[in-house]
């Protein structure tokens, strides 16, 4: 199992030290990049103690495997894995349960850009299955811009198990397919909900879809046959907030 991880870049650094300053072991600092939204954070890092190293361009593009580091990279134990088990916890907690379902997202940006949504939007927590998805690496973290942070992602070994499961707990499932005869806009959003999305190539898998209560299409106009699933994924929560707030 990986002990350690790397994360890179202002906004997720940042969401590091303000939600889990603890997973922190080390920060690199590019020479010379001491500006004003890198020295609260440096600031911060010093009063935890955190070992700082101020480093060349070259090392943090190696560290972080990416050019996109924006001058800090953190090297730090890995996040705790969520599990089936897990996501009791939080149906406990809440009386309005609203989850996201991603039912085999593979490109880290999609995945990043999901989270983003899904912080923004209220969501509890993200659901994705074990295999064959993205888990949470560092080019998640840096899409994410502090998301990986604050939204609980639960990796389940069976999807379609953990779907029924949900269904028991009175979480009514709402699929997305860009053939389903109903629109997102007719559907009702307001109640205990899980919003379920498909693979970048293959949208929902059978046993996904026959699993979920109803299925919704987002109305497309153009000549393109379907959106990038972070782009839907948007669409899909912002309508769920609007109802849920009206
Ligand atoms: C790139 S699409 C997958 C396309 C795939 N060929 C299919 O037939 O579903 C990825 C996911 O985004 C969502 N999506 C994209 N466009 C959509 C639309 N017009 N209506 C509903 N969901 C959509 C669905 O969850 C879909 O599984």
């Amino acid at each position: 199992m990986k002990k350690q991880d790397i994360i890179f870049g202002i906004h997720a650094v940042e969401a590091l030290l303000k939600h889990s300053p603890e997973r922190i072991i080390e920060l690199w600092l590019l020479q010379g990049r001491e500006d004003e939204r890198l020295t609260p954070l440096i600031r911060q890092a010093k009063a935890f103690g955190t070992s700082i190293q101020v480093t060349s361009r070259k090392v943090l593009d190696e560290k972080a495997e990416s050019t996109q580091h924006q001058g800090i990279v953190a090297r730090v134990k890995a996040a705790k894995i969520l599990a089936e088990h897990d996501l009791d916890e939080l149906l406990a907690k809440t009386d309005l349960p609203f989850l996201l379902i991603l039912d085999g997202v593979t490109d880290p940006h999609n995945l990043g850009a999901c989270l983003r949504n899904a912080d923004a939007a209220g969501v509890q927590g993200i659901i994705v299955p074990k295999d064959n998805s993205v888990g949470l690496t560092a080019v998640v973290s840096k899409v994410a811009c502090g998301a990986a942070e604050t939204v609980p992602l639960f990796q389940v070994t069976n999807l379609a198990r953990t779907m029924r499961h949900l269904q028991e707990k009175g979480v009514w499932i709402v699929g997305t397919a860009g053939e389903a005869d109903c629109e997102l806009y007719q559907a009702d959003l307001k109640g205990p909900l899980a919003i379920a999305m498909g693979a970048e190539g293959k949208g929902l898998r059978r046993l996904s879809r026959e699993c979920c209560d109803t299925l919704v299409s987002i109305p497309m106009s153009g000549s393109v046959s379907s959106l990038n699933v972070s782009v839907a994924t948007g669409i899909c929560l912002f309508e769920a907030v609007r109802q849920r707030r009206s």
